[in-house]
């Protein structure tokens, strides 16, 4: 890191010149007019060279937080989980949920179980090609079982058609896109607009020709690096880095950026080893999450438990809303310690299996079932 020694730094003018230290000199042009162990240049030249070195540093945090969007690189483990202690203490706030399980049925108190999964990640495991991220036929089994018990809806970063195409399940609500597109099964929903009976809500139609066209610029922009796949999830675009080479990822960022700075309208997340590229509304998992359960007649109730799992780091809005309203849980699906707002953690899929099928046996002890 570059530290500059400026000289009355306040109320200069464009032209004055500014002296900065010798260790500056391998980035700033040097100039005669300084003190022995100085280099002069002027605040203009001053202000451009340290708006290079900006862009270097956000580009260098990109680069750290696509790192740290592997759970299993260490940069991944927030500072704060980095001793065995401090790993107990993180099991502690955050418990297994099938450990927790009757505590967490308990806790549902004859409410209305509603339950929200996310797909990648959670009901399929990790895969390089997300064109083959199928889920197994036991879990497809499981979740039409569940889905039998209670109102269950599948809450993804993929496009609705991709999504159904890997769950196969028509009786189960769907939010694609972040939620940004999110449709009900055939009966059920009162308060919302219906196409065929079916609960139709798109907030964010209106981006549909620009993520079109950001989309088709990404493909064209990234093409030459290797291992990129970028994938149209119709309200939003993901540029995935899972198989591109670590020495290529600063390029990747200047070329994702260069494209997206032309879209101010649209605004740059980040999933695992993915970019996510979508609108800049107020629109997200939480509040798809919200809206579920409004169209579900839960809106002002409190007779409600919704269970909320996921992996990624957009459904922490999920749970951050579960949290705001007080109500349910979240369960984080991972083998690492992250900072999550979830309340439980289950380590892959075949936990989420395994908790989904706890959930199926214990809603048909149930009285009355
Ligand atoms: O909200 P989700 O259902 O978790 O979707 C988030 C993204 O999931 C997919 O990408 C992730 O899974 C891929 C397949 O395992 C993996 O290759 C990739 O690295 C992960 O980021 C999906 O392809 C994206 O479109 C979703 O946005």
């Amino acid at each position: 890191m570059v530290s500059f020694v400026m000289e009355k730094p306040h109320r200069m003018s464009e032209s004055q010149n500014v002296v900065v230290s010798e260790a500056a000199r391998s980035i700033i042009p040097n100039n005669s007019s300084a003190p022995p162990g100085f280099i002069s240049i002027s605040k203009k030249k001053l202000l451009k060279n340290l708006e290079i070195i900006n862009d270097g540093e956000r580009i260098n945090a990109w680069v750290d937080s696509m790192r740290a969007s592997s759970p299993t690189h260490p940069k991944s483990l927030p500072s704060s989980i980095s001793s065995e202690q401090q790993l107990s203490s993180w099991i502690m706030q955050h418990p297994s949920a099938l450990e927790m399980f009757e505590k967490i049925t308990e806790a549902s108190g004859g409410k209305q179980i509603v339950i929200f999964l996310d797909y990648d990640g959670t009901l399929s495991p990790i895969v390089d090609d997300p064109d083959r991220a199928f889920m197994s036929s036991k879990m497809r089994r499981t979740v039409k079982k569940l889905a039998k018990c209670f109102p269950t809806a599948i809450v993804t970063g993929r496009c609705l058609d991709k999504v159904y195409n890997f769950v196969k399940l028509a009786e189960l609500y769907y939010a694609g896109s972040h939620g940004m597109d999110i449709k009900g099964p055939a009966k059920g929903f009162s308060r919302h607009k219906r196409v065929k009976q079916s609960l139709l809500y798109q907030p964010a139609s209106a981006y549909l020709p620009m993520i079109d066209e950001v989309y088709r610029q990404l493909l064209e922009k990234t093409k030459s690096t290797p291992g990129v796949i970028v994938e149209n999830n119709k309200f939003c675009a993901s540029v995935h880095f899972r198989c591109v080479d670590e020495k290529k990822w600063s390029e990747l960022v200047l070329e994702v950026r260069s494209v997206l700075k032309e879209y101010p309208r649209l605004k740059l997340n980040q999933g695992r080893k993915v970019f996510e590229i979508r609108p800049m509304i107020e629109w997200d998992k939480g509040k798809a999450l919200e809206f579920l359960l409004e169209s579900l007649g839960f809106g002002n109730s409190n007779n409600v438990f919704p269970v909320y799992i996921g992996d990624d780091r957009t459904d922490e809005d999920a749970f951050k809303m579960l949290r705001d309203r007080g109500e349910g849980c979240g369960v984080l699906v991972s083998k690492f310690p992250k900072d999550t707002d979830a309340s439980y953690y289950l380590q892959d899929p075949s936990e989420v299996m395994n908790f989904l099928q706890r959930l199926v046996a214990w809603k048909q002890m149930q009285p009355g079932v």
